[in-house]
């Protein structure tokens, strides 16, 4: 299949795809075939957290073996991770949150990053240091669709990846807000699927996830 992404690195992590999975790996050799059946299905940008010591091998893996996907790193939220995750290939930085070390790190490290934040003086604090890009995190529970939407009025400038809580029916409420470009999510990597190794499954659920946009501009 052909890739909708660009090969050169992306100005906006925003842009990549609408819908990124959210990856925890406890087994780094599942990650190819993983990234695979995402790619497969539609979800070539692909995040995977920290959570777990198979991480950075798993991002590892993905890059030198699935030229198709672009792999991100999520759950950073050291400085030193920053460097760990560029060195293991990862194309973009993902964090529930920020502080002023980590950003430092995050704008240094040459490639698209997007801090998280939960409430409005956070959004200021970050535009006042010229991020517009941010993860919005926890999405469902600081507030959802609603917050967002409140947002938009008086802070059009930022622009937001929800994460946390989102599944099929309320990702496509998210896509059709203005302020968002991307939605993150775990519902498309069902922990069982992924310990059986179950990867046709998960090629169909990264499959309607893909097709969640469409559902978004609808509602337009
Ligand atoms: O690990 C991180 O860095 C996080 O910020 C948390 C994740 O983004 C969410 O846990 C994913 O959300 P779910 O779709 O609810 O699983």
């Amino acid at each position: 299949m052909t890739s909708p992404l660009p090969s050169s690195p992306a100005a906006s992590v925003l842009d990549l795809a609408p819908v990124v999975p959210v990856v925890v790996l406890t087994d780094a050799t599942d990650a190819v075939p993983l990234a695979r059946a995402l790619v497969a299905g539609g979800l070539p940008a692909i995040e995977v957290t920290l959570r777990t010591p198979a991480a950075l091998d798993a991002i590892r893996a993905i890059a030198g073996e699935v030229p198709q996907a672009v792999v991100g790193a999520g759950t950073v939220i050291t400085p030193e991770q920053v460097d760990a995750c560029t060195a293991a290939g990862a194309r973009f930085l993902v964090s529930p949150g920020w502080t002023e070390a980590l950003l430092a790190a995050m704008r240094g490290s040459g490639v698209p990053f997007l801090p998280g934040v939960s409430t409005t003086s956070e959004v200021v604090a970050l535009l006042e240091r010229g991020v517009r890009e941010l993860k919005f995190f926890p999405a469902q529970a600081a507030g959802g669709t609603a917050y967002l939407r409140s947002l938009a009025g008086p802070l059009p400038q930022a622009r937001f990846c929800p994460t946390g809580g989102i599944g099929p029916q309320t990702a496509p409420d998210y896509l059709a807000l203005p302020n968002v470009g991307c939605v993150g999510g775990s519902w498309m990597l069902p922990a069982e699927a992924v310990a059986a190794g179950d990867w046709g499954r998960i090629e169909r659920l990264a499959r309607a996830a893909a097709g969640l946009r469409d559902a978004g501009e609808r509602c337009r």
